[in-house]
């Protein structure tokens, strides 16, 4: 594996996943990443994936450097050819070159600014990264996908043994407009596994076709609860009209008496996760939010490992 931003870039994903259950069931340490340096860099806030990431490279013997870009560093420029008279104070191409000669491996995390489709769509940071960067590059969540997270996912379906179950992703509501990355990257990983998988939104929500192709999606969240052995909950805005939040009528957070549709399902969700307003403090409670949590770091691991390997 050369770099880990979508799961093109991964020759046999079912092998991946099996890779992080195995982890999950034994977990392993080693010296492979002896005098190697993870370098993190961060646009946007993190808790699990930043700690997990920085938790498996220490499994592997690892060093780990952070970078928090707006908050600690130089405001970055984009455009190139731009003269830089202006606030940015440093080239996106130096600053890349610079960070990725202190890593054998370099992880970003840069969110979609749900201003301009096409922009989030062209992923202009992770894409300038993959350019500029002398080492791997894996994805901490970019604009339009999360893959560091669906594998997990997948992984977390994977360990549950339940043969070929429905996994409904359902929308959920939400105070703020929030990317489509997270669901974008669940729908395109979950063919690698053996699952009925549909996606329930309300109208105005429908994700973008290059995603939810071959995919059912249903805009009555109760039928598309029935018989499911999992419910994953994400909430995003409309990929139609940009980064808007259409008003939805029926109430989509998840309860425990929606949750009783189903075929006794798990509940799942990336976490944060904003407590009676996704779904109801039971729901939280007894669900698989913790296990996905944790299996962030097995998925790292593995991810890790193999562009270790390929160094
Ligand atoms: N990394 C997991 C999710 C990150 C992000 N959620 C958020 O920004 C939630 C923020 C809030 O609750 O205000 C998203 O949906 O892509
Ligand atoms: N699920 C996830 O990516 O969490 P963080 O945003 O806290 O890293």
């Amino acid at each position: 594996m050369k770099h880990f931003t979508s799961i093109t870039d991964v020759e046999h994903p079912d092998a991946l996943i099996q890779q992080v259950v195995n982890l999950k069931e034994q977990p392993q340490f080693s010296n492979i990443g002896k005098h190697k340096t993870l370098g993190l860099v961060f646009f946007n806030p993190s808790l699990r994936t930043r700690l997990s990431t920085q938790k498996a490279a220490q499994n592997l013997g690892m060093d780990v450097i952070v970078l928090n870009i707006n908050k600690d560093s130089w405001k970055v420029e984009f455009e190139d050819g731009t003269v830089m008279n202006g606030a940015t104070q440093e080239h996106i191409k130096d600053a890349v070159k610079v960070i990725s000669s202190y890593c054998d491996i370099m992880g970003v995390r840069s969110f979609a600014t749900l201003e301009d489709r096409e922009e989030d769509y062209k992923e202009r940071v992770l894409t300038n990264f993959v350019q500029y960067s002398s080492v791997p590059v894996i994805s901490l969540e970019s604009a339009t996908l999360h893959p560091l997270q669906s594998l997990t996912d997948m992984a977390t379906i994977t360990a549950s043994a339940i043969q070929r179950p429905k996994v409904v992703l359902s929308w959920a509501p939400h105070p703020k407009a929030l990317p489509q990355a997270v669901s974008n990257s669940f729908l395109q990983w979950s063919p690698a596994i053996d699952a009925e998988v549909v996606c329930a939104c309300p109208e105005g929500y429908e994700l973008s076709d290059a995603f939810t192709g071959g995919i059912t999606t249903m805009h009555n969240q109760e039928e598309a609860f029935a018989d499911a052995d999992f419910i994953y909950a994400k909430n995003w805005s409309s990929y139609d009209s940009y980064g808007a939040t259409p008003a939805v009528e029926k109430d989509w957070t998840i309860t425990v008496e929606k949750m009783a549709l189903t075929n006794d399902a798990r509940f799942m969700h990336c976490l944060p996760i904003r407590r009676n307003v996704v779904a109801s403090d039971p729901v939280i409670d007894h669900s698989l939010v913790y296990q996905q949590a944790k299996n962030r770091e097995y998925a790292a691991q593995a991810v890790l490992q193999n562009l270790l390997e390929d160094l």
